[in-house]
């Protein structure tokens, strides 16, 4: 039996913000910047979720770059990412719905993301969905991103609860990997980015084609 949620923490690109269109236009500036041939949607798309740093590793690898360009590439993302940031992104259908349904549940809501902290925080605040969070982790918070149980178990401390008292809503194995090592009921959703892969097939609690389909299993 699960025990009943007192805090909830959720990621954020692929589950609370569409943000692949950012992806796509700042790893474009970066390329373009350094002579490199353009990545495509798709490639961008089974890539994210595992931090920027290893993007832009896999995007560098990709296009068959010469090794020893990723400080370079690294510090012309960060720059192009803090400019773009939310221009080409957008909050889910039924987010604000699923957000509001989880604040009237009392209980607190973070964000832990394997984004840095800086641009998620600012990301949140232009997508008008700060409001919500008592905390907001980023991938540079901990020593160790997700799937590595570490971000959760701290974010589970700072919320004040027992991972098995916390639910972890997420879009990507990353999510439920780091989840069930850190001890977490999890939730997932099914329109985010999942490697390519169908998130379906990874067991959770339950799967949602929208957050506000969350209603079902905080009612009872
Ligand atoms: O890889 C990223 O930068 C963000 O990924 P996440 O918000 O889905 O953790
Ligand atoms: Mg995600």
């Amino acid at each position: 039996m699960t025990t009943k949620p007192l805090a909830f923490i959720l990621d954020l690109d692929g589950t609370l913000v569409d943000t692949l269109g950012d992806f796509v236009a700042v790893l474009g500036l970066t390329l373009a910047d350094l002579g490199l041939p353009g990545v495509d949607r798709g490639f961008v798309e089974r890539t994210i979720g595992r931090g920027g740093e290893n993007l832009v590793r896999q995007t560098l690898a990709h296009v068959g770059a010469k090794p020893g360009l990723f400080d370079h590439a690294w510090a012309l993302y960060q720059e192009h990412y803090a400019a773009v940031n939310g221009a080409h992104a957008a909050v889910y259908p039924g987010v604000v719905e699923g957000l509001e349904l989880l604040r009237a549940t009392g209980r607190p809501l973070a964000v832990l993301t394997n984004k840095p902290a800086a641009p998620a925080r600012e990301l949140l605040r232009r997508k008008g969905l700060d409001g919500y969070f008592s905390h907001v982790f980023g991938g540079d918070d901990f020593p160790r991103k997700k799937p590595d149980p570490l971000p959760l178990l701290k974010t589970c401390e700072a919320l004040g609860q027992r991972p098995a008292s916390t639910w972890m809503i997420g879009d990507s194995r990353n999510d439920a990997e780091a989840a069930r090592a850190a001890g977490c009921p999890v939730v997932l959703v099914t329109y985010g980015y999942n490697h390519g892969e169908d998130i379906r097939a990874v067991p959770a609690l339950r799967h949602l084609d929208r957050l506000d389909e969350i209603s079902a299993c905080v009612r009872a």
